[in-house]
């Protein structure tokens, strides 16, 4: 030991101004241990933050009441292309919203007594059941049914009834429009529109598979807009069946639906998206769908004579 201090001391000795010389770690010095350091701490919080499996951000909670909130990012390229076939079309950015105060408790209310009187007629003997008021299907044991053969189809849909769901979608559809700064006389209530319940059976179909991560505008080329009316409430009358996008970076984004919460975005691949399975209690939602094309439109619904 003494040696050694003897011999650093006649180095310095002959270097003018020479620094001690830094203490040696094996053969690592602490300069290089640190570095090292700061460098597996990065990578392990770049692995940390790019890791999707398991980490979520609320777009909301059922519990948040949101005039807007949403968010934008680049459109699909497959989407543009699409949509700039037609006038006014394309969006100022593609990107998803949502808000709580589009639709009113009482339209809610209308709707969901719609929704349960047609289910009540027939559904799915599995767990997503649907009703298209617009060309009549309705689920029936594992197949689709008119409406209009029944004869109670009067009680689904009376004049007052139908007059909500109009004005319902007329406000969807200025929400969109005004949205996504678009024509608003572009927007064609397009299918697939239907209303939906859903509850934790098992499937027996891949048809009854609601679960499975898709692309609206794939799903249905005609899908350029979509919005989903909630008719139930997340935690409370049902668990599962968060509405999820999957985003490629970082987080998925997770939405828990709320009565009377309008989720509303472009259809195209940047919302990738699906909805969890329902674990426990009746999930009702309406789907409303819109296309630029002015071919795809559907009729109104007509009231059952
Ligand atoms: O009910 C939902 O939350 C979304 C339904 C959906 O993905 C669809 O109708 O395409
Ligand atoms: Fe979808």
């Amino acid at each position: 030991m003494a040696v050694a201090t003897k011999k650093i001391k006649e180095k310095e000795a002959k270097i003018p101004n020479a620094k001690p010389e830094k203490l040696s770690f094996g053969f690592l010095s602490q300069q290089r241990i640190w570095s090292r350091f700061v460098v597996i701490l990065g990578v392990i919080t770049y692995i940390w933050y790019t890791a999707k499996d398991g980490k979520e951000t609320p777009l909301a909670k059922q519990k948040d009441v949101v005039q807007r909130r949403g968010q934008v990012f680049e459109c699909d390229s497959n989407y543009l292309t699409e949509v700039k076939q037609f006038a006014n079309c394309e969006p100022k950015k593609c990107g998803r919203y949502i808000s709580d105060k589009i639709v009113t408790t009482n339209e809610v209310e209308v709707l969901l007594k719609i929704a349960k009187r047609g289910f009540a007629l027939g559904s799915s003997d599995r767990g997503v059941s649907i009703l298209d008021l617009h060309s009549g299907a309705l689920s029936f044991g594992e197949q689709l049914v008119n409406i209009h053969s029944f004869v109670e189809s009067k009680n689904i849909l009376n004049p007052a009834d139908l007059a909500v769901y109009k004005i319902v979608k007329a406000k969807i559809q200025h929400a969109i429009a005004e949205t996504f700064q678009i024509g608003i006389n572009q927007l064609q209530i397009a299918h697939p529109t239907f209303f939906s319940r859903v509850t934790n059976l098992d499937p027996k179909t891949v048809h009854n598979e609601y679960w499975h991560v898709h692309v609206d505008e794939d799903v249905n080329k005609s899908f350029h807009y979509t919005s989903v009316l909630y008719l139930a409430d997340y935690g409370r009358e049902f668990a599962g069946g968060r509405l999820t996008f999957l985003d490629t970076q970082k987080t998925n984004v997770t939405l828990e639906p709320r009565k009377g919460r309008v989720v509303m975005f472009t259809s195209g691949r940047e919302n990738t998206h699906h909805v969890e399975r329902v674990a426990s209690g009746t999930r009702y939602a309406m789907t409303v769908s819109f296309s630029c094309d002015v071919k795809k439109a559907i009729k109104d619904p007509v009231t059952p004579k």
